[in-house]
């Protein structure tokens, strides 16, 4: 069987892919599968590091100001879509997915446009662009949120949840401790911010580095590139205390398995995550996100008692203050702990493979 996997831009769309494509690989262990992202994304490091070929289109999104590239950007897509095109004659798969980002929209069009079977996976409570646009042409929608009727034709929708790879909720405590180099007598705090770092936990962490250092919590800080730099010398005098800066983390399933407590921004896969890892957490929803959809992500779990919401707009005062008060209490981690657990939807990507090979036998 042949398999095309389109989208990306960010780790939420791009880990489920390839989620997604470890299922096949387990059900199908000689399935080829081609990964297609956009040049000059994330895509293009992250899928070959996880095992899989990517082939990059040049796409760009639509600017906001009116700038010279814009022009050009008809062009861009009908080369793009020309191209998707090339590719799925010569790779002739048998299903295609789209997980969302730039590069999913010319790969669906040309896969629908050529009746080959495709399945769009859509991770957020509020329906992405290229997601809304291709809906009616697609075979099959899986989505994580109910009432995306809103956005989608309702006979083609199944819920499934996201798709979170298996290896993340199997992080051994002991290992991860001694990968990171973290003290087993403290706790642990884990920061992340999305894939691409977040400028407000940024800041916030910084300034609460004493503090950290002395109520003896130790420290796995993501930063994303552009921080990187300052906070690594900002870490720098507390490293006899643990206190570490990362730029990206590749072992997610260490970093979970060494924290007690994490401080996450509110992307759709970090909560699924949170979820399946039943970790007590902070969420600081990004304001900077479509109709507000990760306070949406957020709000499904504060709602239920299962985390802690503390706003962008206030982390800088509040975040730190809730973050001690949670790490200094086991019995309120552990209720958070607990009710988390129970909002985990573990069969997601099973259920996605079952509809994608659904399709193909159809
Ligand atoms: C600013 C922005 O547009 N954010 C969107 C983006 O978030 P973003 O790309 O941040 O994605 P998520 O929070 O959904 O997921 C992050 C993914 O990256 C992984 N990870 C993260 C950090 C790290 O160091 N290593 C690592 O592997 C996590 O394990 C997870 O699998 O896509 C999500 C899913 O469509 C949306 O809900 C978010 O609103």
């Amino acid at each position: 069987m042949k398999f095309i996997i389109s989208g990306g831009g960010t780790g939420g769309h791009i880990f489920p892919a390839v989620a997604i494509a470890n299922e096949i690989r387990r059900r199908q262990p000689d399935a080829e599968i081609l990964f297609v992202g956009a040049n000059g994304r994330m895509e293009m490091t992250r899928v070959p590091e996880a095992g899989y070929s990517i082939v990059g289109l040049d796409i760009t999104g639509l600017q906001r100001r009116l700038t010279p590239q814009n022009l050009l950007f008809p062009v861009r897509v009908f080369r793009s879509v020309r191209a998707a095109g090339k590719l799925i004659e010569q790779f002739r798969p048998d299903a295609v997915v789209g997980v969302g980002g730039y590069a999913s929209a010319p790969v669906l069009l040309a896969a629908t446009s050529r009746g080959i079977p495709s399945l769009i996976q859509e991770q957020n409570s509020y329906a992405g662009l290229v997601n809304k646009l291709l809906a009616r042409r697609v075979s099959k929608i899986c989505v994580a949120y109910d009432g995306m009727e809103k956005f989608f034709p309702a006979d083609k929708l199944v819920l499934t949840g996201n798709p979170i790879r298996t290896e993340i909720a199997l992080g051994d405590r002991a290992e991860a401790l001694a990968f990171f180099n973290l003290d087993p007598a403290k706790k642990t705090l884990l920061v992340i911010g999305g894939s691409l770092g977040a400028r407000t936990l940024n800041q916030a962490t910084a300034a609460a580095l004493p503090r950290l250092a002395e109520a003896g919590v130790q420290l796995l800080w993501q930063t994303g590139k552009l921080y990187y730099p300052e906070a690594r010398q900002q870490v720098a005098p507390y490293a006899a205390q643990h206190l570490h800066a990362l730029e990206f983390i590749q072992r997610m399933d260490l970093a979970y398995a060494a924290a007690d407590v994490v401080i996450s921004r509110a992307g759709a896969l970090s909560v699924s995550e949170l979820c399946l890892t039943g970790k007590a957490s902070v969420l600081v929803p990004s304001p900077n996100v479509a109709e507000d959809h990760q306070t949406k992500n957020a709000l499904a779990l504060v709602s239920k008692g299962a985390a802690v919401l503390v706003t962008d707009e206030h982390a800088a005062v509040r975040l730190y203050d809730e973050t001690l008060r949670l790490l200094a209490d086991p019995a309120r981690q552990q209720t958070l702990s607990e009710r988390v657990r129970e909002l985990a939807r573990p069969a997601a990507t099973t259920a996605i493979v079952d509809e994608l090979f659904r399709l193909i036998k159809n």
